[in-house]
């Protein structure tokens, strides 16, 4: 099968700024596709306009080999990343306020079931938790039961757990043969879920493939991190590329047996110490040069 959605030299263009600057991409059917990036980048504006509801200055999208028309209106779902709910409908409400506008859509039951909101189907919207509320907006989004499933920074806000809960719904969306295009400042979230990244920085892919595939393209090294007082007054041996951080310190080496025995030989206290693989923040920093987060 043909890529479900299939981007050429995206553009766009504010006043004084070129947001996105020839984006290029395409996307797999039931994968999940990551757009990665700090504030600014242009990954919102990517993304709304692959929603079709930003228009580009230049470029071409297509869903499932069509400019996007009636068929992507209807097979595709948005999950944004605030949206304005009427006051005093409560989560049943807004779900048939919002399935009413589909000729398709997911059996009731099952869209419940599926954003686990059983509990608070007769509360007023205003009064769900901030998962609550995460998870009635991905069931606005999933009400028409799409193909393609956008969620742009669907976890912002959550507490972990809470996090942790909303990637097992992404997970059970990716089961059922759905495409998800996600936005997220969370590396751990990219990683877990996407089967593909686009990493943007100031409106440009830089860097684009399956997580494992990046990292094993940019790192063949292991990361031993201490904390800053175990080193703390002995003279590390050369040779070793160390980074300060705020409280460790990371030691960058391709043969973890020779960086333990010289740190041994230094006389520093092992019991601290962990061993790391690279990250995709670690990809990210070494690619921009900047946190991930702003
Ligand atoms: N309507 C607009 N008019 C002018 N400039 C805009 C407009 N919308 C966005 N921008 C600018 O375009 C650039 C890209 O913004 P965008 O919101 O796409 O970034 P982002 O990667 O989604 O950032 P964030 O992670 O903060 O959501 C920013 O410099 C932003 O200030």
């Amino acid at each position: 099968m043909g890529d479900i959605l299939e981007v050429h030299d995206l553009v766009k263009e504010y006043p004084g700024l070129r947001a996105v600057d020839g984006v290029s991409f395409s996307i797999a059917p039931g994968t999940c596709f990551g757009l990665l990036g700090p504030n600014g980048a242009g990954k919102t504006t990517t993304i709304e306009m692959l929603e079709g509801i930003k228009t580009p200055s230049a470029g071409r999208i297509l869903y499932r080999g069509e400019p996007l028309g009636a068929r992507f209106r209807r097979e595709a779902g948005i999950m944004f990343q605030s949206t304005a709910l009427q006051d005093f409908l409560t989560v049943r409400e807004c779900l048939c306020f919002f399935g009413a506008l589909y000729p398709r859509q997911v059996p009731f039951d099952e869209l419940v079931h599926t954003c686990a909101l059983g509990e608070f189907l007769d509360r007023d919207n205003r009064k769900l938790s901030g998962g609550q509320r995460q998870r009635l907006l991905l069931a606005i989004a999933l009400v028409n039961d799409p193909e393609l499933v956008f969620l742009d920074e669907p976890t912002t806000g959550l507490d972990p757990q809470a996090r942790r809960n909303f990637w097992a719904l992404i997970e059970s969306i990716k089961a059922r043969g759905k495409t998800v295009v996600l936005t997220t400042h969370y590396m751990e979230e990219a990683y877990q879920l996407c089967d593909a990244i686009a990493i943007m920085d100031r409106g440009r892919i830089i860097a684009r493939g399956t997580p494992d595939a990046l990292l094993a393209a940019h790192f063949d090294d292991r990361i031993l991190q201490l904390p800053r007082e175990d080193l703390a007054g002995r003279g590390l041996p050369a040779g070793f590329a160390v980074f300060e951080r705020r409280e460790s310190v990371e030691i960058s080496t391709r043969d973890v047996d020779a960086a333990l025995a010289a740190l041994l030989a230094a006389g520093v206290p092992l019991a601290r110490l962990s061993v790391r693989s690279r990250t995709l923040e670690d990809l990210f920093l070494e690619l921009t040069g900047r946190e991930l987060r702003a």
